[in-house]
């Protein structure tokens, strides 16, 4: 069978490509004003990997999240998900995707139950599926014991968490994942990292840290950004001195 890139599929609709990376952007600029966020990124995450986003803080590792999930336009360049564009097909690109922003917005007054259902009827879930949505994510991530609780309620470990099964209730394919250690207690810290470990596979996974020693025992590869320009791109297996490696670079 042979795969059309997503803008030549007759008829205008448009599907994904499964020979494309799970993320690609080309020459990706974004500017706020005279402020270069990002310039000039090229990069490829593949599909099933875990791949991390180390910089320090306003390198631009948020910017470029908020691009994939078409929350920011970009000032230049091209970003596909899946070989969808997400300017032109945002729609298709938004379902593969799950997002857990760093401060991510739980609807305080809601319940966890509450919440997720709400979030599954948001993202598109069939209204017969979404029970059962929201029981394979409660399971997930471990959720059972808070589901009647206010999510304004819940300790740092359980709001990540929530965070996390909101943005898997419509079994995305690609998990974007801004610093999502940043607050946690060093148990909840190495529950999170396995649970996004435990992703890689069935998942693509583009999560940020700006704490060298979390990309390094979390993610496949790692990219180092700084004032918005890509420094380089490593696998973990083959860089033993991650440390050494970043600071030859910045
Ligand atoms: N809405 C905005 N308006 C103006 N400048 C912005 C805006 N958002 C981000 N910036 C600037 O863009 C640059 C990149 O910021 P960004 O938040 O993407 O970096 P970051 O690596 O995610 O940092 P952090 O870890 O602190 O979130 C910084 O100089 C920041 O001040």
């Amino acid at each position: 069978m042979t795969i059309m890139p997503s803008d030549a599929v007759p008829g205008g609709i448009s599907t994904a490509r499964a020979d494309a990376p799970a993320i690609s952007a080309i020459d990706v600029s974004k500017t706020y004003g005279s402020v270069s966020a990002l310039d000039r990124l090229t990069l490829d995450v593949r599909a099933g990997e875990i791949f991390g986003l180390l910089g320090p803080n306003g390198s631009g590792k948020t910017t470029f999240m908020r691009l994939l999930a078409g929350y920011l336009l970009p000032s230049a360049g091209r970003l596909t998900v899946a070989g969808l564009d997400v300017l032109n097909d945002s729609l298709a690109v938004r379902r593969r995707i799950g997002y857990v922003p760093e401060s991510a917005p739980l609807y305080h007054h809601m319940r966890v139950g509450e919440f997720l259902t709400f979030m599954a009827r948001l993202r598109g879930v069939p209204e017969r599926e979404i029970a059962s949505a929201v029981a394979r994510v409660v399971a997930r991530l471990a959720l059972s014991a808070v589901l009647d609780k206010p999510t304004g309620k819940l300790s740092r470990g359980y709001r990540q968490r929530t965070a996390l099964a909101q943005a898997l209730i419509h079994d995305p394919d690609i998990l974007i994942l801004d610093e999502p250690t940043n607050g946690l207690d060093p148990r909840q810290i190495i529950e999170m990292r396995q649970l996004i470990r435990s992703l890689a596979g069935r998942h693509t996974v583009l999560m940020s840290s700006h704490i060298l020693s979390e990309v390094q025992k979390t993610s496949d590869r790692v990219a180092v950004l700084l004032n918005g320009r890509l420094l380089g791109v490593r696998a973990i297996a083959e860089t033993p001195d991650l440390e050494e490696w970043f600071l030859s670079l910045t």
